[in-house]
């Protein structure tokens, strides 16, 4: 495999094969990922977006073709490898966020740090700067149920980028925020990829924003072209 951040090589995915109710979603989906760029990911909604993204992030297996990391291998690695490489190589922000409910915004971004053996001073001060770059420091120590949905985006956004990781993976990261926050997470987005290398592939129905990526891929039939 190649040095690209992700690499994903003839991905095939088929849900419920050989019932009545088969679905082929992937048939041959190959991308890289470079580090450095925003590539945007465009497809109707049903052509298997996040089955792609569960894949290139090891929460899912393919049932054929490969997946690399960072120029590793991940096609026949077992379980506790993949958690591994997922943990510190892979950031996700989902359409629904999923923090935890119990802590607060900046436990939430520090927690994975904290996961990774980071020093407590050190993990709460590089949340606090994720949450200024996209603009809620002030609720710093709020729970996500005292923060706007948009809000709690923007923190799942920085808890997903909490450990500098080589590869992000986010599904309709700005679906739900206003034009002006969107603008503002999109650009804090962009300016820590050029900062630090990072390659983030951003599946979206937006389609101007998808136009400020770097590069535009399309799934198509289960496979991935330039749109
Ligand atoms: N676990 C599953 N079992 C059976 N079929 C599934 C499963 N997960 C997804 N599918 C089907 O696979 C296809 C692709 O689903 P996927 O969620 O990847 O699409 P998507 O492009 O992300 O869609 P959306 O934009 O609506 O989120 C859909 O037809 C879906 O119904």
């Amino acid at each position: 495999m190649s040095e690209a951040a992700l690499e994903l090589e003839g991905i095939e995915k088929t849900y419920n094969a050989g019932r009545e109710n088969e679905v082929q979603v992937l048939r041959g989906a190959t991308l890289a990922l470079e580090r450095g760029q925003v590539t945007a990911l465009v497809a109707p909604s049903g052509a298997g977006k996040s089955t792609l993204l569960h894949i290139a992030g090891l929460l899912d297996v393919p049932d054929a073709g490969r997946v690399g990391i960072g120029g590793r291998d991940m096609t026949g690695a077992g379980d506790r490898e993949r958690t591994r490489v997922r943990r510190r190589d892979v950031g996700f922000v989902y359409q629904f966020h999923h923090l935890l409910p119990e802590f607060s915004a900046l436990e939430n971004v520090m927690l994975p740090q904290l996961a990774e053996g980071r020093p407590k001073a050190e993990a709460e001060a590089r949340a606090q700067d994720l949450l200024a770059s996209v603009g809620v420091a002030d609720r710093a120590e709020h729970r996500p149920a005292a923060l706007s949905g948009g809000e709690q985006q923007r923190v799942a956004f920085c808890r997903a980028l909490a450990n500098a990781p080589r590869v992000l993976l986010a599904d309709e990261p700005t679906g739900n925020l206003d034009p002006a926050t969107s603008d503002r997470v999109f650009g804090a987005l962009m300016q820590l990829v050029r900062e630090t290398g990072l390659a983030a592939l951003i599946a979206t129905h937006n389609l101007e924003l998808a136009a400020r990526m770097d590069r535009q891929l399309r799934l198509d039939e289960g496979r991935v072209i330039a749109a």
